[in-house]
């Protein structure tokens, strides 16, 4: 027997990416938030039919396995009221054309931004070009500032006033990397818009946590057989969880404050505390575990090898993060124990892909700041190294769309280092670094 229901709170979210992250994440924190009765997501897939066909044949409702070191807890979610395909451009346009509709949240990976080194949008793409194509003749948009513009100007054609976007991907300044996506698009397809987005759209800055692997068909049947429910699409996440949100909901919000999200003048310093320390720590160990044998984040790290790199990496990378010394210190207790965490079966090859997007964002900041102070940057190199490796074939086989121009120079650590960090290429030092450091993994 399924999780059904005939319907959820009323829709005033509309989520894009629906997936595991955001099952876990935002649509939990809206069912936990006091006024949830009166807040419901319609909810869209990237682009596949399967989840949203699998949800809604549950009502939207869908099990969350909480999994601690020694016990899971499972609770039916359900703030999810309706789940579409990415395909579906129609009911999108219209959720957003509703006055009641308030909040749009995303968590499409950071490649979906369509960005260009720099942060703006990369008009040179074939797909954003088509959009912006699309977006003048009223045809069908396919990558996600596509589909953010289109939905915008459903909006404003409807009057139906202003709204948040809020990124939930894990990318610096996420708010303003939106804005900018979505600035750059309107400007090229659709000007008058552009007016109308900067008078109504406020773009929201978030800091997200919370490690949530994929389901495996293990998760599925242990739900069935501890729930009795037959639930097709659960969800398994760990205990920990983390929001912390700074901008303007100009159309309301839910309460996720009531549910623990903290909101701030300022996302700067915790986000920069998660992506360097726990990003950057997932992405070095998802790239010399692998090397090293591993295949999952939990059994990286038992291995005192890895558990070494990790602590050179975070003495590294701690000088970036401008918060005191004794947070850090306690934040990398817990990160030690939720890495740990040897029930959460979180793959280094899922975290592995599209490392050509996560190492600018991840990685290059610390080894920029390290080489401009006259240090060595071992951690960050070897971060690098890792990388190469695996372009080279080493660990998780490579899963990224932009990974073509660095494997074809994956033979020379100076080549990838020339097209990930053109400013750094100079540096001969550091060069004969990151070649040692591949050596390294081979000895
Ligand atoms: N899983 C986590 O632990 C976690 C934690 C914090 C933040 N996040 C953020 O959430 C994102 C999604 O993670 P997830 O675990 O839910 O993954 P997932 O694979 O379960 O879901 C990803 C969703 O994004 C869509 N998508 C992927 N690429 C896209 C593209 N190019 N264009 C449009 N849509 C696209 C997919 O179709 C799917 O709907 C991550 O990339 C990250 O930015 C994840
Ligand atoms: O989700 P990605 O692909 O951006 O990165 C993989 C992991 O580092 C990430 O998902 C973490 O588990 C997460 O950011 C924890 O909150």
């Amino acid at each position: 027997m399924r999780p059904h229901r005939t319907a959820g709170p009323p829709v005033r979210i509309v989520h894009l990416g629906l997936g595991n992250f955001f099952r876990a994440h935002q649509a939990w924190y809206t069912a936990a938030a006091p006024d949830s009765a009166h807040w419901g997501i319609a909810a869209f897939t990237g682009r596949s039919r399967t989840l949203a066909e699998e949800l809604s044949a549950q009502g939207g409702l869908y099990t969350l396995v909480v999994r601690g070191p020694d016990h899971d807890e499972m609770a039916v979610q359900t703030a999810v009221s309706a789940a579409h395909p990415g395909t579906d451009l129609g009911s999108w346009c219209a959720y957003l054309a509703r006055p009641r509709v308030a909040v749009v949240t995303l968590t499409v990976t950071e490649a979906a931004y369509r960005r260009r080194t720099g942060g703006g949008l990369d008009l040179d793409d074939p797909d954003v070009r088509a959009d912006a194509d699309a977006i003048r003749r009223g045809g069908a948009v396919a990558t996600v500032p596509g589909r953010l513009v289109a939905g915008l100007a459903a909006r404003r054609a409807a009057g139906a006033g202003p709204l948040a976007v809020v990124s939930c991907d894990n990318l610096p300044g996420n708010g303003a990397a939106t804005a900018r996506v979505v600035h750059d698009l309107a400007a090229a397809a659709a000007p008058a818009l552009g007016e109308w987005i900067t008078a109504n759209v406020s773009f929201v800055t978030t800091m997200v946590d919370r490690i949530t692997p994929r389901t495996t068909a293990d998760d599925v049947r242990a739900v069935a057989r501890l729930t009795g429910r037959e639930d097709a699409v659960p969800v398994v996440t760990e205990p920990f969880t983390e929001w912390v949100l700074s901008g303007e909901f100009p159309a309301g919000r839910p309460a996720w404050d009531g549910a623990g999200a903290r909101f701030t003048g300022d996302v700067t310093p915790h986000e920069t505390r998660k992506l360097l320390l726990l990003n950057g720590g997932h992405s070095l160990l998802a790239y010399a575990g692998g090397a090293r044998g591993h295949d999952t984040i939990a059994a990286a790290i038992a291995d005192p090898v890895c558990r070494r790199w990790l602590d050179q990496w975070w003495d590294e990378a701690a000088r970036y993060v401008p918060l005191p010394a004794a947070d850090l210190a306690v934040y990398r207790r817990a990160l030690l124990d939720r890495f740990a965490n040897p029930r959460i079966r979180h793959t280094l090859a899922q975290i592995a892909a599209d490392g050509s997007q996560k190492l600018p964002i991840r990685v290059l900041p610390v080894l920029r700041g390290e080489r401009a102070g006259g240090r060595a940057a071992s951690g960050a190199v070897r971060v690098l190294a890792a990388w190469i490796q695996h372009l080279r074939g080493i660990g998780a086989p490579v899963d990224d769309a932009g990974a073509g121009p660095y494997r074809e120079r994956a033979r020379s650590a100076r080549d990838v280092l020339g097209l990930l960090a053109p400013d750094l290429s100079g540096d001969l030092e550091l060069v004969h670094a990151l070649d040692e450091a591949c050596v390294a993994f081979n000895g």
